[in-house]
């Protein structure tokens, strides 16, 4: 590792989090996605963590904004995004989310729609992607999720069986491991919820 990113270890997660809603955010409805992270989040990581939050339109100018001040300015290590990732008109997180990207990660929306699968069969109407924002000094892993609040378990989490046997791996297995390979902090999570994968050490 760098000596760039052993500083930038030395600071706790900072994770962003982004409700993408037209009526959530308009005050038709009472936003069910930051509590629905927040509340996941809050069980799965076992390492210190705080959050910076968002609730904003389908507005593509505003998306990319949001995404760019959160990894940026922010320091955001990891940017979840909720929301806007279907076919109507006004859904174009994934648009944003590319256009702000330096490096698309493709395995994360692969997963998404296969794990979804086991819940919905309407999982392929999502077409959610991931990226990492690298700047000059920093870096950043942006997944989108969807919007309804039950996906984000959904898919972060996976599924289990009656025993807790897993039958479908959610992504976040793969979080703490990537955040490690682009700089960030050093996190974990509870076996319970999800089990962070890292290769063994030779
Ligand atoms: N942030 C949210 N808070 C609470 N419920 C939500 C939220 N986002 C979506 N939902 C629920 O999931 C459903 C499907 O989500 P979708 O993102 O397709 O909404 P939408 O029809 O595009 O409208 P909007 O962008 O105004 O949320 C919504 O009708 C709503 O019931
Ligand atoms: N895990 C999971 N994935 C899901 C769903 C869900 O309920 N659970 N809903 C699907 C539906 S109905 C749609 S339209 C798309 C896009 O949702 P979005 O526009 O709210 O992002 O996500 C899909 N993926």
């Amino acid at each position: 590792m760098s000596l760039e990113n052993k500083a930038q270890s030395s600071t706790g997660l900072v994770v962003g989090l982004v409700s993408v809603s037209d009526r959530a955010s308009g005050g038709i409805y009472e936003d069910k996605g930051i509590p629905a992270l927040q509340e996941w989040l809050g069980k799965a990581l076992t390492t210190p963590f705080r959050v910076e939050t968002r609730l904003i339109p389908d507005d593509r100018a505003s998306i990319e904004a949001t995404l760019i001040e959160l990894v940026d300015s922010r320091r955001c290590h990891l940017v979840l995004t909720t929301g806007g990732t279907g076919p109507a008109r006004r859904d174009v997180t994934p648009e944003a989310t590319l256009a702000i990207g330096t490096k698309e990660m493709p395995g994360f929306g692969e997963q998404m729609r296969q794990v979804s699968l086991h819940f919905v069969p309407t999982a392929i109407l999502s077409r959610q992607v991931a990226v990492i924002r690298e700047t000059p000094d920093h870096a950043a892993l942006v997944l989108n999720l969807p919007g309804q609040p039950k996906s984000i378990k959904e898919t972060l989490e996976g599924l289990k069986d009656a025993d807790g046997k897993t039958v479908v791996g959610g992504i976040f297995a793969a979080v703490p491991y990537c955040i490690d390979l682009i700089g960030g902090p050093f996190s974990d999570t509870n076996p319970d919820v999800c089990t962070a994968w890292r290769p063994k050490k030779k």
